[in-house]
């Protein structure tokens, strides 16, 4: 078994306060009237970087530097708050389930053989986000999924599709739908008879996280299970189209559901006893709601009305700890050791915060995708409810500044050595693609930064802030090369609803910062992963030999004098 005590640090004392400041959404990009970061005021983030490049500097928060496929995958949260707390880069379930399918493996598994067994009178039931996203999952693999369903025995299935408008364009879904729709025609000549039973827009639909608003995954299963909905469609395209015509404000993220339905006007597609069930999305947090729906006897959130019985399995397991669901397609990335572990093995004692829509951030994927605490004892995790029901761009302050006030009364209390938060602004206002109520969001992360940099200053302590990918410093679609917006047939900008490939910013400081502890220059490639290490180090450990390389060095302990007072 590993051992985890760590080494003290030969140079850096024990016993200061650390807070660890995670701002969603916050990458560093051309600074112009697209940059909703750079257009918001941000004194506190702006004086941590001028003029301090021993203690701000740029780290990598995409691709392959956080377990991604490709150099062109945008960052995540998932990948990004694992890293941020594992210390080191595992391949993320994206780059998992592409193996998976490429070698045939993930038709010879077990969770494979589960839901097989359902095949000869069953039908294969397949929910998740469509798009080329990446983040939750990928078109090209449910297209993959598909045949190789077909090709391995599944003789109807019925795919529960939700739009995305959020990783990628507003817009784009229909274009997706056109290509599901191919492969469906493809696999119907082979013999299967396979057809889009129903969908909504994520937001609206099945893609809720952290139980914020159940309603949202009834929605969907009443859709899908039960095959009912407001709205009924011969066809996807003409829902999709239609739903706009009648309102033309809403988008792919907010499609009310709706349920396709025969010439007879039955739903072509419900969710019965003796179906097989998978969820193919790779991503964990915008699932594990709906894998409860699917898998629990036990079941209060809301009325289920009928719970079918189904071999149910997720693309992945989605959560270690509860082993939920039970059966699944592909073995999740196995992040152990994480740096909360090692926290509590070393005594250190944290306080975890953010709203509703970050908390898991901030706990299970910290925590390498478990849910729960390592310690009651030493650690106290606490949740602010989020607004739901509403968009955020009409409440984009959302709780950055209670979140501050939660960490800066933790650190004020004396009984935590390290406290870690998300602001959740820059991502959540980021995504609705509103560019004002962004500018606002941001300039209100920025005010909760400065309250817990105070609370910092009274005791004495560290900070460190950073981020865990891009998304508000680009609200425009660009032409890579030029940086310039690329605008649409029509003349106009394209808004950006999504992350971005930019780098993070990350800055460390506070009067506890001893004085020589500095950024070292010799890790120009340094990432998200190597955070785990920095702060393990700030807090007077060693970090364990096999996480990525620290970014900080500090000359000799006598000489750890300490900063200045910012300002
Ligand atoms: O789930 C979402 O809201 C987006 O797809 C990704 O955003 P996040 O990775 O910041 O949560
Ligand atoms: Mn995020
Ligand atoms: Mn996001």
């Amino acid at each position: 078994m590993a051992s985890f005590v760590l080494p003290a640090h030969p140079k850096i004392p024990k016993g200061k306060k650390l807070a660890v400041i995670i701002l969603d959404g916050w990458g560093e990009q051309v600074s112009d009237e697209y940059n909703a970061i750079h257009v918001a005021e941000t004194p506190t983030m702006d004086a941590l970087k001028n003029g301090r490049p021993d203690t701000w500097r740029l780290v990598k928060a995409h691709g392959p530097a956080v377990g991604l496929p490709k150099e062109d995958d945008m960052g995540n949260s998932e990948v990004g708050h694992n890293a941020l707390g594992a210390g080191r880069i595992f391949e993320q379930g994206a780059g998992l389930v592409d193996t998976a399918l490429e070698t045939g493996k993930l038709f010879q598994g077990s969770g494979f053989k589960y839901i097989q067994e359902a095949f000869p009178t069953g039908t294969l039931h397949l929910i998740g986000l469509l798009s080329d996203g990446g983040v939750h999952s990928r078109l090209d693999q449910l297209q993959a999924l598909i045949k190789g369903c077909a090709a391995h025995g599944a003789k109807r299935i019925r795919l529960h599709v939700l739009t995305d408008g959020r990783d990628v364009l507003d817009g784009s879904s229909l274009g997706f739908v056109d290509d599901l729709e191919q492969t469906l025609k493809e696999v119907r000549a082979s013999g299967c008879d396979a057809l889009i039973a129903s969908g909504g827009g994520r937001m609206e639909v099945t893609m809720d996280r952290y139980e914020n608003d159940w309603n949202v995954v009834k929605r969907g299963w009443d859709a899908q299970v039960l095959g009912e909905a407001p709205h009924k469609f011969a066809s996807a395209t003409e829902a999709l189209k239609k739903l706009k015509e009648a309102d033309p404000k809403v988008n792919d993220q907010y499609y009310p559901p709706f349920v396709i339905v025969d010439e007879a006007g039955q739903a072509v597609g419900p969710i019965v006893d003796g179906d097989a069930v998978v969820t193919f999305n790779f991503r964990a947090d915008r699932m594990v709601m709906m894998a409860k729906a699917l898998e629990f006897a036990d079941f209060s959130s809301f009325d289920r009305v009928r719970w079918p019985k189904i071999k149910y399995a997720g693309m992945l397991q989605y959560d270690g700890e509860l082993k939920l669901p039970n059966h699944f397609l592909v073995s999740p990335p196995e992040i152990d050791r994480t740096s909360g572990e090692y926290m509590v093995k070393n005594g250190i004692s944290t306080f975890a915060c953010s709203e509703t829509v970050k908390f898991g951030h901030v706990t299970f994927f910290w925590n390498g995708n478990r849910s729960g605490q390592f310690s009651h004892e030493l650690e106290e995790y606490v949740e602010i409810p989020s607004d739901s029901g509403i968009t955020f761009n009409v409440a984009p302050e959302m709780k950055a500044i209670l979140i501050a006030e939660k960490a800066r009364d933790a650190i004020l209390s004396g009984k935590f050595d390290t406290v870690r938060v998300n602001l959740p602004n820059g991502d959540m206002v980021g995504h609705t693609g509103d560019f004002h109520a962004t500018v606002v969001g941001c300039a209100t992360a920025d005010k909760a930064v400065k309250i817990i940099l105070d609370a910092v200053e009274q005791v004495g302590g560290m900070f460190l802030v950073t981020a865990d990918h891009g998304n508000a410093e680009d609200m425009v679609k660009r032409n890579p090369k030029t940086t310039k917006p690329v605008l649409d047939k029509n003349g106009k900008l394209q808004i950006l609803t999504s992350h971005t490939c930019a780098p993070v910013p990350i800055a460390i400081g506070g009067p506890g910062l001893p004085k020589n502890v500095r950024f070292r220059k010799d890790l120009p490639n340094g990432g998200l992963a190597n955070v785990a290490a920095t702060t393990l180090n700030l807090l007077g450990f060693e970090a364990p030999a096999d996480y990525e390389p620290s970014l900080i060095e500090c000359s000799s302990r006598e000489s750890c004098v300490q900063l200045l007072p910012e300002g």
